[in-house]
């Protein structure tokens, strides 16, 4: 019996408060609007993003809501007008659209879509309201996406169009971590051959981050993180290096790292959301010309800082969002590089669980044991 243009009743993974496990709960999903489109989501990865908003300190976090945002589906209908998508295509829902008439859109300098922006911010479709209920109560959607249930709704322009032939259970991660240090790499920093780089914190996106510096052809890649089992799967990525800031408890890192690389690096990449961390990747930075990129995210109230001098000196920073792709445009060929064996991406997969284990996701990332969890919607 088709849905199109009814309810549908299906499982979610509710955040109903946060600090608190989430909840499985049959949700009502409504239709789409026009200009949107609701997708039965497959699988989804779990990005360090959805822990750390379930933390509380995200300053747009909103409670109830349904998280996840690295996901990957099947179009099961579309709303009026809309004309890019249609049911039974294969699609990677992303949390920064490509309208390609907002002046960002038009501009080349930059990946930031504007055109739904305050209303994702707010936890609601572009017209305003949401699309999911559970027990009588709305429930508020996550960076456009809400990717930890069975189906969701998301407008158009926020779909990337994929080739049907490629894995779900995989390509999902190019919904965020993967795509993020991987451009942050080729398009925010263009780290050229021979560049020195360091990138800290390895997780997935510092890991495809390292994977980047790699087939940029850096000459040396050196992976940071205190956790010391990082440092094999940093050698697997093609770092060349691994330094662990607690065997150097006395010194700042960056001063360790300004004397191993004879003045400091080319590229810094910070992939945690420490903002002491972001000041010493950026004071690690070569005199003159080197550039730190911002990719982790820091909780609500904090502030970096540094010596303005270092910037006088030539250092710079910056920041990247999803790895600066335009991301309708972009994702489908990231895919096909995965396809084609030129990007890593069942490397990061260190679990999989079904729904209802969603919460053992989390706690495989809070171990320090786990790069990504897969969760099998299917
Ligand atoms: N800008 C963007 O577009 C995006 C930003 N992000 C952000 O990027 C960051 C990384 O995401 P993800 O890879 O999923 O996160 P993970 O939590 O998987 O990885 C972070 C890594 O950093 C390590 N770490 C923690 N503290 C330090 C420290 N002081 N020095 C060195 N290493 C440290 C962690 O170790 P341990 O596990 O032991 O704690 C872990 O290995 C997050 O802040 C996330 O929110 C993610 C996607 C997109
Ligand atoms: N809500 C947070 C902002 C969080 C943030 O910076 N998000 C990243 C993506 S993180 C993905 O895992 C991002 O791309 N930001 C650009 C944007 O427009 O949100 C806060 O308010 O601090
Ligand atoms: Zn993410
Ligand atoms: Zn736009």
């Amino acid at each position: 019996m088709s849905t199109v243009g009814k309810d549908i009743e299906c499982y979610a993974a509710v955040a109903w408060e946060a600090k608190k496990p989430l909840s499985i709960e049959k949700v009502t999903v409504s239709p789409p609007k026009a200009g949107e489109v609701r997708i039965r989501i497959q699988y989804t990865g779990v990005c360090h993003t959805d822990q750390y908003t379930l933390s509380g300190i995200d300053p747009e976090g909103l409670f109830p809501c349904i998280l996840g945002h690295e996901g990957a589906g099947i179009v099961e209908s579309v709303g009026d007008g809309v004309t890019s998508v249609q049911p039974g295509d294969t699609v990677i829902p992303c949390y920064i659209p490509q309208c390609n008439d907002c002046k960002f859109c038009r501009s080349s300098k930059t990946n930031l879509c504007s055109k739904i922006r305050n209303t994702q911010g707010k936890g609601v479709m572009p017209d305003g309201t949401s699309r999911f209920t559970c027990k009588g109560k709305t429930l508020f959607h996550f960076m456009g996406v809400s990717a930890f249930s069975q189906y969701t709704v998301v407008a158009e322009i926020s779909l990337a169009k994929i080739n049907p032939k490629a894995p779900l259970k995989s390509v999902c991660l190019l919904g965020c971590g993967i795509s993020t240090g991987y451009g942050a790499v080729l398009n925010t920093a263009n780290v050229e051959k021979d560049s020195t780089v360091a990138v800290f914190g390895l997780g997935t996106v510092g890991l495809a981050a390292i994977f980047g510096a790699k087939k940029r052809g850096a000459k040396e890649i050196i992976g940071i993180d205190i956790n010391t089992k990082k440092e094999s799967l940093a050698k697997k990525f093609g770092s060349t290096r691994f330094v662990n800031p607690k065997d150097y408890p006395d010194r700042p890192i960056q001063d360790v790292l300004i004397e191993m690389t004879d003045g400091g690096l080319d590229y810094t990449f910070e992939c945690v959301g420490n903002v002491q961390l972001m000041r010493s990747a950026l004071e690690a930075c070569h005199k003159g010309w080197g550039t730190s990129v911002i990719i982790g995210v820091a909780g609500s109230g904090q502030e970096i800082s540094t010596r303005p001098f270092q910037l006088v000196t030539g250092r710079v920073w910056k920041g990247s969002a999803f790895g600066g792709w335009k991301s309708r445009e972009s994702v489908p060929k990231l895919v096909e590089e995965y396809m084609a064996s030129e990007l890593m991406v069942d490397e990061h997969i260190t679990h999989r669980v079904g729904i209802d284990d969603i919460n053992k996701a989390f706690d495989y990332l809070h171990s320090g044991d786990a790069l990504r969890v897969v969760v099998d919607l299917s």
